[in-house]
């Protein structure tokens, strides 16, 4: 496993939305490069007048967090901080530099700030709408600034007219893109939402699928797939599996004596018992009525005895009469261990012919396949 994936499980991310921030912060560093290149081009051409500090300043402060920005990111350090993709500080950086070298342009200078509305799209699928709102208020506050200075600065007489309606232009297309941005992300927040919902009721259809509903074991189609994949592994020659193949002894009298509610309640609470007693890696399933199978990899004959025998006798130890339901009800269990070569249903008939045995014998035992 790689260390993003540790990290990713540890903080209770799911794939996407890990792929999703690291591609999120990517396209910021993007962003941040695409401003570097053309900040260098326009002082190269001489279309920027930027003193050579102010130049070296816009170049390495993008740079230099940019990359500390990415390696954050990428190895998830910011995983379980608020906003994991540290969205709004990169913007405002990013920000700057572009106000920056819009201080450096005359004319063009809202030419530098157009890098600002799809640095707004991008942020706007991790930023609500009111963060949107105030990043687009500030830049709009930040040109003002910007505009007061380099008319101080520059000592000359800038075309207001021309200015104030860049600024304006400049400040509605901002707000709209931020209004337009919000909307977006709430449609990928709902959208995600759905996609959640979706993933929980394929999970619970799932569940159903493979589960008892009675007792919540695993159904009889589940566990002849769980058989058919041991059986591929058997024949693989990676370990051999056993199945015991258990029977509740007179069912019938439970129900007749104490109704099917009680029936219900025992076969229920048999199941959470055998399960309880289950190794790790083995599987329990009920069949039907009062009948259950488990499988036990990586178990020989005697493995599989051994671990009916011990369900046989803590379960035999069950008394529900404290509670006015039935005395003791003990189990039958047959064992059989794959043999290579033969059918799921082959090993299953001669479980359930160990069983029979179990039951002619007098029940309450558990008896091995006849070899
Ligand atoms: N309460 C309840 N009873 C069930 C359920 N499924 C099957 N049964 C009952 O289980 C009983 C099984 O009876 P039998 O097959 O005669 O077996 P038994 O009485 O356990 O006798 P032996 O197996 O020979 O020891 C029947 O009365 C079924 O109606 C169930 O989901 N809930």
């Amino acid at each position: 496993m790689k260390p993003q994936d540790d990290w990713r499980r540890a903080r209770n991310l799911t794939v996407s939305e890990w792929r999703l921030l690291r591609r999120h912060g990517r396209a910021l560093l993007a962003v941040a490069v695409l401003h570097v290149l053309l900040t260098l081009l326009l002082w190269w051409q001489g279309a920027l007048q930027l003193p050579p500090v102010l130049l070296v300043a816009v170049t390495a402060g993008l740079l230099v967090p940019g990359l500390v920005y990415l390696i954050l990111v990428e190895s998830g350090l910011t995983a379980d901080w608020r906003e994991p993709s540290l969205s709004m500080p990169a913007a405002l950086v990013l920000l700057l530099a572009f106000l920056v070298t819009a201080f450096g342009l005359n004319e063009a200078r809202s030419s530098a700030l157009m890098l600002f509305f799809p640095l707004l799209l991008l942020v706007s699928f991790r930023l609500g709408a009111r963060s949107l709102l105030r990043l687009a208020v500030l830049a709009s506050v930040g040109y003002l600034l910007m505009l007061a200075v380099a008319a101080w600065d520059h000592g000359v007489r800038l075309s207001l007219t021309l200015e104030a309606l860049q600024w304006l232009v400049f400040t509605l297309v901002s707000v709209s893109f931020a209004v337009t941005g919000s909307g977006v992300n709430g449609l990928r927040r709902r959208l995600a939402e759905k996609n959640q919902a979706l993933a929980d009721a394929l999970e619970q259809v799932r569940d159903l699928a493979i589960r008892d509903d009675l007792t919540g074991l695993f159904n009889r189609r589940h566990i002849l797939q769980v058989l058919e994949h041991q059986k591929g592994l058997a024949d693989g020659g990676i370990y051999p599996f056993s199945v015991c193949y258990v029977d509740l002894d007179y069912f019938k009298a439970i129900n007749d004596a104490f109704g099917h509610g009680w029936g219900d309640r025992v076969l229920r609470d048999f199941a959470d018992f055998a399960l309880a007693d289950l190794r790790g890696g083995d599987y329990l399933a009920r069949l039907g009525g009062e009948e259950f199978i488990m499988v036990l990899p990586q178990s020989d004959l005697e493995g599989a005895e051994l671990a009916a025998e011990r369900l046989r006798q803590g379960w035999g130890e069950r008394d529900f009469r404290a509670l006015n339901g039935p005395p003791k009800v003990s189990l039958s269990a047959g064992v059989a261990c794959y043999r290579p070569g033969e059918t799921v249903d082959q090993l299953i008939a001669r479980a359930d012919h160990a069983l029979y045995l179990a039951k002619s014998q007098g029940r309450n035992r558990v008896c091995r396949e006849k070899t």
